[in-house]
């Protein structure tokens, strides 16, 4: 798992840890750790000019020590030539040591005015480096870029490898504002633990590929955000004993699909049978129930005793609008909700708990939301004074999140290019998965993700650990289905065995 601690625990942790060693140690072991993944990435990427840009703080310090490591030890020199390697400060003045062991070096350092225009030299100088260290700001970095600082970004080349020094300068160092003018890092190499810029949405993406270099901090504070792993996988998964039967490993019910959206019942189902459930009771109307069976024979199609049930893929809150109309999902998702059963409540269902819950109602047993940030929208509309739109919920996800889980007492998995799963206690570290490849935004994928979330819950898992197991194999089936290619969501159910044999298998 990796756990991303706020950054007022970090920076204690970091007082505590500098004052037992000797002056600038940590900064040391920060700079060498940083000095080797350049070097490595350089000699991969045969890269002939690397640029340091380094800002006033101790970022800035990090990135120039690196830069006196690389020529001192010659780390470079089966690369870049030295003279292929040079530091460009934004800022009044650069951290002192750094500056001067990295000139003792003979490292070049050019120092650019932050208030005044770029020159179009150091510009040209910028432009030409094929592998570029961030070292402008980091946790003490507030967002947004501005000034020479913005234009020497700005200046990078496109195709430029840009290694970050602890989070991509510009970024919310708390993962919370959305993206301004920032850096964007192919890598990130950060030290000692992740930070929530390192996970949340409105920051991620700015991060790359994430290197964790030890620096000798132990944390024993909670987290405030985790992203469960791979190797996650074989510790969380229900796996079954010798003395299990199917009613002993959880019997899952899902109320999904309608007369107008039957293939989502056939998803659904169809991922709770592939993620291993021990049987798996379908409820729906009499064609969706045809489809159904004729997809999946396993399923038992009525009500029944289950341990948890999925409620609301393909099921329009408004009902049916024909009069003789046989379809009855909404009143059976109502009475789900009232049943002391654990519960996802997916699409449709979203909308009918939300009234449901503001009727006075409260859920008995776990619950495990599961909008997409339209679904959240109409929740927090209905749920609050005023109306929530689809772009505040993507511009703050994190924070509307927060706001659903409060008023509904349930956890809500937020669906995203980075997915969060939120505890209605805010001392709860909030999960954020990031594993689903972009062609997973495709029709019935959620339905699929609802159906193996079922089968967790149905299984024992407490919600968070149910919502943020599912989102992280849904992404890895995806993966597995086609490799780097379109998908579809039906593909992504059938390849939810192999992907999690291959998991806890090793
Ligand atoms: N702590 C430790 O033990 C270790 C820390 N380590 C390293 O230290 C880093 C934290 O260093 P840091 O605290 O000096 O902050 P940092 O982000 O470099 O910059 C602060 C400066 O930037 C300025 N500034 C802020 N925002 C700005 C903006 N948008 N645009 C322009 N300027 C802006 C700000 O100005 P001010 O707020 O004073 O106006 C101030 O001058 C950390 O990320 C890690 O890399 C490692 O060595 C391991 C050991
Ligand atoms: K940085």
């Amino acid at each position: 798992m990796l756990r991303g601690y706020a950054v007022p625990d970090v920076r204690a942790v970091e007082d505590r840890v500098r004052a037992g060693l000797g002056d600038g140690e940590l900064m040391q072991r920060a700079a060498r750790g940083l000095a080797h993944v350049v070097a490595e990435r350089a000699r991969a990427r045969r890269a002939r000019h690397v640029v340091v840009l380094a800002g006033p703080g101790d970022n800035g310090g990090d990135a120039l020590w690196a830069a006196a490591l690389l020529a001192r030890e010659g780390l470079l020199d089966d690369g870049p030539a030295r003279d292929g390697l040079m530091v460009v400060g934004v800022a009044h003045g650069l951290h002192e040591a750094g500056q001067d062991a990295a000139e003792r070096a003979g490292v070049q350092v050019h120092l650019v005015d932050p208030d005044a225009d770029l020159a179009a030299e150091v510009a040209r100088t910028v432009s030409s480096a094929d592998l570029v260290v961030d070292g402008l700001l980091g946790i003490g970095g507030r967002p947004g870029l501005r000034g020479a600082m913005a234009q020497v970004v700005a200046a990078v080349r496109e195709t430029a490898y840009v290694v970050a020094v602890d989070l991509p300068s510009g970024a919310d160092p708390a993962g919370e504002a959305q993206l301004g003018t920032a850096v964007h890092a192919d890598e990130t190499v950060t030290f000692g633990v992740a930070k929530p810029v390192h996970l949340l949405p409105a920051t991620a993406d700015a991060v790359g590929r994430l290197t964790v270099v030890d620096i000798g901090l132990a944390l024993h504070v909670s987290p405030v955000v985790e992203r469960l792993q791979p190797d996650d996988v074989a510790t969380l998964w229900p796996v079954p004993g010798r003395q299990d039967h199917k009613y002993s490993r959880g019997v899952v019910g899902v109320v999904a699909g309608s007369d107008r959206y039957p293939g989502a019942a056939v998803l659904c189902s169809t991922a709770a049978l592939e993620s291993g459930a021990g049987m798996v009771r379908y409820v729906g109307p009499q064609h969706a129930t045809d489809l159904v069976l004729a997809a999946c024979p396993e399923v038992v199609p009525g009500p029944g005793r289950v341990q948890a049930a999925v409620v609301g893929p393909g099921i329009d809150p408004q009902g049916c609008d024909h009069e003789d109309c046989e379809d009855h999902q909404v009143e059976r998702v109502r009475e789900a909700l009232g049943e002391d059963v654990p519960l996802v409540v997916d699409a449709g269902a979203v909308q009918l708990l939300a009234t449901w819950l503001d009727s006075g109602h409260r859920r008995p047993a776990p619950t495990l939301l599961t909008p997409h940030a339209g679904e959240l929208a109409g929740l927090l509309t209905a749920m609050e004074d005023g109306e929530v739109t689809r772009e505040q919920v993507e511009a703050a996800p994190l924070e509307h999140a927060r706001r659903a889980a409060a008023l509904t007492s349930c956890t809500v998995l937020l669906k995203g290019a980075t997915t969060l799963v939120v505890d209605p206690d805010p001392e709860v570290p909030v999960r954020a998965q990031a594993d689903a490849p972009p062609w997973l935004a495709t029709a019935g994928a959620g339905d699929v993700l609802a159906g193996l979330a079922g089968v967790l819950l149905a299984a024992g898992l407490e919600a968070r650990d149910a919502g943020s197991l599912a989102a992280l194999v849904h992404g890895l089936a995806a993966h597995r289905a086609n490799p780097g290619g379109p998908l579809r969501a039906l593909a992504v159910a059938h390849s939810i065995p192999s992907t999690v044999a291959a998991l806890l298998t090793g």
